[in-house]
């Protein structure tokens, strides 16, 4: 199988030698002269600098016009001794192995001048060059970044107004693809954030890509990380960051093979735009007499990395992964309300490595509830959700393992008559017609029964578990068979499983969200599209424990106040890098029963725990006391694909920020629906010196706005809205008020958040005691001012002139709350 990396080369003859002559260069063709023809692509100019002179001519008689004859600039089209790229020989049908070409724009052009005539100037000739590449049939045109960064805005504007002119966004559509170092040495994200910005201007237009140019030294991780979520179509590799080895050819170093390899096999990710990776080569002639094989060695070379990549992508362990299906965002499922498809079931039979390890939970469950005390009845083992079966065969076959057969009846529920077919069939097929089947919803199954006609269970198995684990309804499921079917005794698989949602960097999914018209506050199931966490951490949201509460059998009651199907969690996750953040991304883990689990979370995640006894046996604590650990992926289990809970609008941070994450699971018996909610906050931390006395921000990080501390406004004096025959009256009293002030007041300062207590009567001698255990003051004045003091911060009249430096808490963004009351989706009861 081919990882769909292509090869280009740039030949590096003389342009400008050709543009001078005035007849058209016969000998450009797509086989650059002295190389060989193992080559994909040849990336050449689509003018010349003869059509430069040409336009500047043009443009210079343009500005030099009178006033009264004045007309407007018009660039003429390139003519044929003014294009390299002949429209002769290109994609002809009988074209075979032929290369085709990758286009480079006008790299002349000024397209961030302040100049409006210069701009107008830049943006006709890229329309002009735009327009022969389609009528060609070059659909990947590459164009310079902007050379004065200040304007960068302008840059955006006028590459958006290129995008969506008819000649580049009529389909087939073409691609505009800026051309950028992948990383600097001095600020490794500085040509991420341009990019950043341009394509921000753009709106995430799907034309817009980038190619990148592979750097000589090694790349930070989470510079590549971020590169690889992103529409990257070509990779520009210079001879000059090649080493020769001990035979004396050119090779590249070990991080930009690997760095290769990364972008190859994501490249079928990328694809969810039809976008196709190249790996150009350029400047061969200029290092040829440097290596043995001259300039062909180094395409050799290239051919022979990416035929490696090819290999190791589809070797055992990889060979999934180069043959799954395509990459996809998808809707949830809703297997409770929905009725599943049979190819949907097939799917899920085919995830041999998840039934493995649910065969190992049972068995292991039967034979400790074989040991217990004698039940002197068969044991009762009910697969709730038991869809087409595969997990009645699982229990099937260890029963006949253990002999057990006759000492345990099995009951399988199916609500979906479809499935119930198979059930039926598999039931006289190949299990004897030992399984009772029941055809129901479980939360409906005999509740209306007396209770000593209600079926009790001693195993229940189901697997009713989505990407974010409780996603769909398992909790709400299960809670029914735990309240009229179950014993103290009772044993789930799954004993229990939690939720956890980390912040992500997505271009990808955002620009395809987006473009497709699909929801921006509902949460997407995405198989195999590129994502970055941008956290250190992965954060465990919430857990669901089965059985749910105690239960007192005698008097049917449960020892826990209310069910909690509703669960709130606020997350904080630290960000060190600057970034663009798309959404969270969740995942689930899975106690099936004992030591056996199961999980979706990414190899070598680190994962902060929500603490309880069992966690805390397995986890270590962090230098913030939180519990931690580290996890991975069950290896080869392909049953789910993450979920994300996208951002309306991106958010961006800066360097060392952090957020907190409101991720909410809302359970709504009148509305019948469960749905979740979730919303974000991001802060900086700036250091200030002089607090209080004008403070000065030490930090390089500049808030976008920042909340005012009340300690700093306390003391002066807010004004009404007056008629101007009262102000001078208002004068007087203010004067009054400024040598009250220097008389002192009559009682102690009082802050706003003490007045807002004072006025609801909550001051903590006027609050009954019942409300409130502890007699904390129910608004805590320290955590509430504006700024959120990490020390604890000096009182305002504590701070000398030269008082100490104090770090704050200052917000830089919010989002709004997403998807409230299940708007855009809910799950129904
Ligand atoms: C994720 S599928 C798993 C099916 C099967 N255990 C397997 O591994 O292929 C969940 C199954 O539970 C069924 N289901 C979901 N909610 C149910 C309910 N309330 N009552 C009965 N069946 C339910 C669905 O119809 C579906 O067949």
């Amino acid at each position: 199988m081919h990882s769909n990396v292509f090869v280009g080369v740039k030949p590096g003859f003389n342009y400008k030698q050709h543009s001078k002559s005035s007849h058209f260069p016969e000998n450009v063709s797509s086989h650059a002269p002295g190389l060989p023809s193992n080559y994909d692509y040849v990336l050449l100019p689509i003018t010349t600098s003869r059509y430069k002179e040409i336009v500047g001519q043009v443009f210079k008689e343009f500005r030099n016009q009178s006033k009264e004859g004045w007309q407007a600039l018009r660039v003429p089209e390139p003519q044929l001794q003014d294009i390299c790229i002949p429209p002769f020989n290109v994609n002809k049908p009988d074209g075979g192995d032929t290369p085709s070409y990758i286009g480079l724009l006008s790299s002349w052009l000024e397209l961030e001048s302040p100049d409006p005539s210069v701009r107008d100037l830049g943006l006709k000739v890229l329309l002009n060059e735009c327009r022969y590449a389609r009528f060609v049939g070059i659909n990947k045109l590459i164009l310079a970044p902007p050379r004065d960064l200040s304007n960068l805005q302008l840059y955006g504007q006028m590459i958006f107004r290129l995008l969506q002119n008819p000649i580049i966004c009529t389909a087939p559509a073409l691609t505009i693809s800026i051309s950028l170092p992948l990383y600097e040495d001095s600020d490794p994200l500085a040509t991420w954030e341009l990019w950043n910005t341009v394509r921000k201007l753009c709106e995430y237009h799907s034309s817009l890509t980038i190619s990148l140019a592979l750097p000589r030294t090694r790349t930070p991780s989470f510079v590549l990380n971020r590169w690889l979520t992103e529409p990257v179509s070509c990779l520009l590799v210079s001879s000059s960051i090649f080493a020769s080895n001990q035979y004396e050819y050119p090779v590249l170093h070990k991080f930009n093979q690997n760095l290769i390899l990364k972008f190859q096999k994501i490249n079928g990710d990328s694809q969810i735009l039809g976008n196709e990776l190249c790996v150009i080569l350029h400047g061969m002639e200029k290092y040829a007499n440097d290596v043995k094989g001259g300039e062909s060695a180094y395409l050799e070379y290239i051919n022979y990395l990416l035929k490696k990549g090819d290999k190791f992508l589809n070797s055992n362990g990889n060979r999934q992964l180069m043959l799954q299906e395509e990459s996809r965002i998808m809707p949830p499922l809703k297997p409770h309300s929905d009725m599943l498809l049979n190819s949907t079931y097939l799917t899920f039979e085919k995830d041999l490595v998840k039934y493995d390890l649910y065969e190992s939970a049972i068995l292991k469950a039967l034979q400790d509830l074989s040991s217990r005390a004698s039940f002197g009845r068969p044991l009762v083992v009910l697969v709730a959700g038991a869809g087409r079966g595969p997990l009645v065969d699982r229990t099937f076959k260890i029963l006949s393992m253990l002999s057990m057969e006759s000492k345990v009846s099995i009951i399988a529920i199916e609500k979906n008559p479809q499935a119930y077919l198979y059930l039926q069939k598999r039931n006289f097929d190949y299990w004897d017609n030992k399984v009772k089947l029941v055809r129901e919803d479980m939360t409906k199954w005999q509740i209306n029964d007396p209770l000593e006609k209600r079926v009790q269970v001693d195993l229940c198995i189901s697997e009713l578990l989505g990407s974010f684990g409780c996603n769909e309804l398992s909790p709400e499921c299960l809670w029914s068979i735990e309240k009229y079917h179950s014993n103290n005794d009772t044993v789930f698989i799954p004993r229990s499983y939690s939720s956890y949602i980390a912040p992500i960097s997505s271009p990808l999914f955002y620009q395809k969200l987006s473009q497709a018209n699909h929801s921006m506050e509902a949460p997407w199931v995405v198989h195999r599209v590129p994502y970055c966490i941008l956290s250190s951490k992965i954060n465990e949201v919430w857990r669901f424990e089965h059985p749910m509460c105690e239960k007192d059998v005698s008097q049917e009651k449960y020892d826990c106040d209310a069910v909690k199907f509703s669960q709130s969690s606020m997350n904080e996750f630290k960000i060190k890098h600057r970034g663009e953040i798309h959404g969270f991304i969740g995942f689930f883990t899975a106690n099936l029963y004992s030591d056996i689990f199961l999980s979706t979370l990414p190899d070598d995640s680190t994962v902060r725990l929500k603490s309880s006894e069992e966690t805390s046996m397995h986890a270590r604590k962090d230098e913030n006391l939180q519990l931690i650990k580290k996890c991975d992926h069950t290896p080869n289990m392909t049953s789910w694909s993450p979920i994300i809970f996208p951002l309306r609008q991106p958010i961006s941070f800066i360097d060392d920020s952090e957020l907190s994450v409101l991720m909410s699971r809302i359970h709504s018996d009148t509305e019948q629906k469960t749905w979740y909610e979730w919303s974000l906050e991001s802060f900086i931390y700036l250091m200030l010196s002089n607090y209080g006395l004008g403070a000065t921000a030490t930090s390089v990080a500049t808030p976008r706005f920042m909340a005012t501390d009340d300690t700093k406004t306390s003391g002066r004096h807010h004004y009404s809205a007056m008629t101007n025959q009262k102000l001078d009256n208002q004068i007087d009293l203010d004067q009054d008020i400024e040598n009250e002030e220097e008389q002192g007041f009559l009682s102690n300062l009082e802050t706003g958040w003490q007045s807002v207590q004072d006025i609801h009567g909550l001051s903590e001698t006027a609050r009954p005691s019942q409300l409130n255990s502890t007699n904390k003051p129910m608004f805590d004045l320290k955590s509430s001012k504006g700024l959120d003091s990490v020390d604890e911060s000096p009182r305002h009249e504590d701070l000398e002139e030269d008082g100490p430096e104090v770090h704050v808490r200052v917000k830089t963004g919010v989002s709004t709350l997403h998807n409230v009351c299940g708007g855009a989706f809910s799950l129904p009861l």
